[in-house]
């Protein structure tokens, strides 16, 4: 009896060393804590850099979607590049992306770090919507702009504006096709999108008489000049601040004093006549918001600024280098002009002009729009900070690391297109059955024009339409002479991607809009 006693004692003893022994083996050799676990995908693989600056000189090169599409193309489509002691993670291809603007959409909803020097300036400054840290500021200000600008039903309500802005493109285009001049395409597309949006957000156009509007379109071109040095500011800048060095600040805050004089008069008309409360614009309404104590969250005057400057960024050049891009590709493949002429004059007939509301019944026009986009995008480096670690492709994300999607890489990867660098809307003409449901997602995942996920572009909808009806109508209504055979597609640009050489080109009226034609705006 007394043996049994001992033996189950020792059996006891035995269960709990081994129990214990089991959770020791578990805790410090089997299971390991969720970092370590991540630490072990290992970083992604990392290009033969230089002492010191480490990858520093790929930041510099120019155009740098270009230097990163090399890069991508020889190491990979995800890699670790250090810029000093900043870890930097270049993004290449469509599955990748997607995980970061879809998977882990909210661990990248920040663009970036904020860049210490900028913080007092309108331009890229602390006050801004576009480099805001995703949380109640951005969530608010995103909230307006779909509600009050750029969702279907207010875009709906400004709909007469957009087509009484058209009607002056046109009739330009008519003008200077009589007097046989050229048309500098981005310019006017420029003076097209830029009035649009300041009626639009401000409830006038800049006065081209006092050159208001010509202040305005030289602030917008030097801004996106000085956005590759921003980027550059607000990764080495955070180091060099350190060492009391400001990178760009004199060149940035000269831009930013120039933004502030313009729109300080601006609010000053708005708060000394605020519009009746049926014709309030986006001015009226952010400026009640900026005086009202209970509003949901409180803005300042240079917010509002900021949210403008950013408006007339992010909307004017992007349309009008696109617009261009898409002119000169189809000057350069006539068979495509002719085949998208043939649609409109199906569509919209031979006795009214393009309108909007056209858009949504020419498939071609929205592929030959598509493609301008794939081709050349505007903005073909996205950036996003990694709020936390996490994995992506199978390697290891570190907390606070800048990723760069290179869109441009993405959307002329050779595994994801066919004929990537060819200019081909027949691609974007999927038709809406079910087996063709698997193309469409695939074109959908490595196609990235206005970015994706939360930060994704909320202005999608109204960028295709200033580049939708200013092809249309340059193509319904003219043909098109240039000096030479073919325009030249050479790309410039730092962080904007741009023609090298702007399209110059004279058009010829193929109509007489004071004959058969009824004008067809709304
Ligand atoms: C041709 C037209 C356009 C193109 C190609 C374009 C492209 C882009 C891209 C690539 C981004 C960054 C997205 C990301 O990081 O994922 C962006 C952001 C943005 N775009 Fe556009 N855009 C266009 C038109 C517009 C228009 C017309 C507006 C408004 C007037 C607009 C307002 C914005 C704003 C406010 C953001 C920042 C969004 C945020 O930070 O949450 N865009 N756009």
């Amino acid at each position: 009896m007394a043996a049994i006693t001992v033996d189950f004692q020792l059996c006891f003893i035995f269960i709990l060393i081994w129990l214990f022994s089991y959770f020791c083996l578990y805790a410090f050799f089997l299971k390991k804590p969720k970092e370590l676990q991540l630490q072990d995908c290992g970083l992604p693989p990392s290009p033969p850099s230089l002492p010191v600056i480490g990858h520093l000189h790929l930041l510099l090169s120019v155009p740098c979607h270009k230097s990163f599409q090399k890069l991508s193309s020889n190491y990979g489509p995800l890699l670790h590049l250090c810029v000093f002691n900043i870890r930097i993670v270049l993004v290449s291809s469509g599955p990748m992306a997607y995980e970061i603007f879809r998977t882990y959409d909210l661990n990248f909803a920040t663009r970036d770090h904020e860049a210490p020097i900028m913080k007092k300036s309108i331009l890229f400054g602390s006050f801004g919507f576009t480099s805001a840290p995703y949380g109640d500021y951005w969530r608010f200000m995103k909230k307006l702009l779909v509600t009050k600008l750029l969702g279907s039903h207010s875009l709906e309500q400004t709909r007469i504006i957009r087509g009484e802005e058209l009607k002056t493109f046109r009739a330009m285009l008519f003008d200077k096709a009589e007097k046989n001049e050229t048309v500098d395409v981005g310019k006017e597309i420029m003076k097209f999108s830029n009035n649009s949006i300041c009626r639009m957000i401000m409830g006038r156009r800049c006065s081209e008489e006092n050159g208001e509007a010509e202040k305005f379109r030289d602030l917008v071109t030097k801004s996106f000049s000085l956005l590759r040095k921003f980027l550059i500011a607000s990764t080495v800048g955070r180091l060099l601040k350190k060492l009391g060095i400001s990178l760009f600040e004199k060149e940035i805050m000269e831009v930013s004093q120039r933004y502030d004089e313009l729109l300080e008069k601006i609010i000053k008309e708005h708060e000394e006549n605020p519009n009746k409360k049926e014709d309030r614009d986006m001015m009226d309404i952010l400026l009640e918001v900026c005086t009202d104590d209970n509003a949901e969250f409180k803005i300042t005057r240079n917010q509002i600024k900021a949210l403008f400057v950013e408006l007339f960024l992010a909307g004017t050049d992007t349309s009008a280098q696109t617009t261009q891009w898409i002119m000169a590709e189809l000057i350069n493949h006539p068979e495509i002009f002719l085949k998208l002429r043939e649609e409109i004059e199906s569509v919209v007939g031979k006795t009214r002009f393009i309108q909007e509301t056209d858009l949504s019944n020419l498939p071609y026009l929205q592929a030959v729009v598509k493609e301008g986009f794939r081709l050349h995008p505007q903005s073909p480096i996205l950036v996003r900070n990694a709020k936390e670690e996490c994995k992506i492709g199978g390697f290891y994300i570190p907390q606070n690391t800048t990723m760069i999607i290179n869109s441009y890489a993405v959307m002329r990867d050779p595994n994801s297109w066919e004929y990537p660098d060819e200019f081909h809307p027949e691609r974007f003409m999927v038709s809406p059955s079910k087996e063709k449901d698997d193309e469409r997602e695939q074109l959908a995942l490595n196609y990235l024009p206005f970015g994706s996920g939360r930060r994704g572009c909320p202005g999608a909808h109204l960028g295709n339409i200033f580049v939708g009806v200013a092809i249309g109508t340059m193509v319904q209504c003219f043909d098109w002479r240039i000096n030479g055979d073919k325009v030249s597609m050479e790309e410039t640009g730092e962080m904007s991607l741009s023609m090298a050489h702007p399209l110059q080109c004279t058009p010829v009226a193929r109509i007489n809009p004071l004959a058969s034609f009824e004008s067809g705006d709304p």
